[in-house]
């Protein structure tokens, strides 16, 4: 690792720009997410969020802009990229010829490491998460919530500095839920970053130390949970998605639905502050 890349925040983008034809997915996202945050991404169906997680990781070229991961281009160096990031994709689904055993040998491979190193980050997620009676299973047998576990346990097979992670909590039960979501504090405070997309308001508020809330491919406000001070996550997350699209915002305050609207300023004076500090 170069000292540049060491010295990088940990996931930087500038006037990122992604079109699916007519539609723009990102309109020059601008983000930047220091190093040691829980930094959680919120906002509305077709926001860009799953968008954003795509280019970072290496798997959707955008049109315009830059993006770096811990210094890394993920366009330019996608294997470099591979080593210092993990992914938990939404949805995700293990091959189901494999075994779960199988599959983290597998993930562990492509991530270059020892045999030795993911039999002893199997042996440590397999207890954490219970599952190591379902070690010899084929991925295609597992319940769905036996999936999801494999699923996190991949993404952090490798120890990155950085990981992103889509609807991480999905058919975990209530037990699983607080363990992933305490490991998650805990891999945090070692230095690393994780980088959260949810539609659980409430998990973003109770994990993270930084949210930013995206629409229409723009961010429009980044807010520290801890600094609420009384206020909810949820309605901060209404007000400002209200304000920029114009909706809830035009019914209850008269506000038009004009990006330039007073409410609109006031989430993008929010971006502004939340830099500085
Ligand atoms: N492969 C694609 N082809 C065409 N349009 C796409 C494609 N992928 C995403 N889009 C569009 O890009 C926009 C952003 O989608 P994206 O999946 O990034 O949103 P999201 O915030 O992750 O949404 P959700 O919360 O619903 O998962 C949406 O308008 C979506 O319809």
């Amino acid at each position: 690792m170069t000292d540049g890349e060491r010295s990088a925040p940990a996931i930087e983008t500038r006037g990122l720009t992604k079109r699916y034809g007519d539609v723009t997915a990102l309109s020059a996202l601008d983000l930047t997410v220091p190093r040691g945050e829980l930094y959680g991404f919120l906002g509305p169906n077709g926001a860009g969020k799953s968008t954003t997680i795509n280019v970072l990781t290496g798997q959707l070229e955008p049109d315009e802009g830059s993006a770096r991961v811990a210094g890394i281009d993920p366009v330019a160096n996608p294997v470099q990229a591979r080593a210092a990031v993990g992914i938990l994709p939404e949805n995700g689904r293990p091959p189901s010829f494999l075994t779960v055993r199988e599959y983290f040998e597998f993930a562990g491979a492509t991530r270059g490491l020892s045999d030795e190193r993911v039999a002893e980050a199997v042996d440590a997620w397999a207890d954490r998460l219970e599952f190591r009676h379902k070690l010899d299973t084929l991925c295609t047998d597992l319940s769905q919530g036996e999936r999801q576990k494999v699923l996190v346990t991949q993404a952090f097979i490798h120890e990155p500095e950085v990981v992103f992670i889509d609807e991480p909590l999905t058919n975990l039960d209530p037990i699983m839920q607080e363990r992933v979501k305490r490991f998650f504090r805990t891999y945090r405070e070692a230095g690393n970053t994780l980088f959260l997309s949810t539609h659980f308001i409430g998990t973003a508020e109770e994990v993270c130390t930084r949210v930013g809330i995206i629409n229409r491919g723009r961010l429009l406000a980044e807010i520290r949970p801890s600094e609420l001070d009384g206020d909810s996550l949820l309605d901060r997350f209404f007000e400002t998605v209200d304000a920029d699209s114009g909706e809830g915002a035009a019914v209850e305050s008269g506000l038009a639905a004009d990006p330039a609207a007073p409410g609109a300023d006031s989430a993008a004076g929010e971006v502004e502050a939340a830099s500085e500090d």
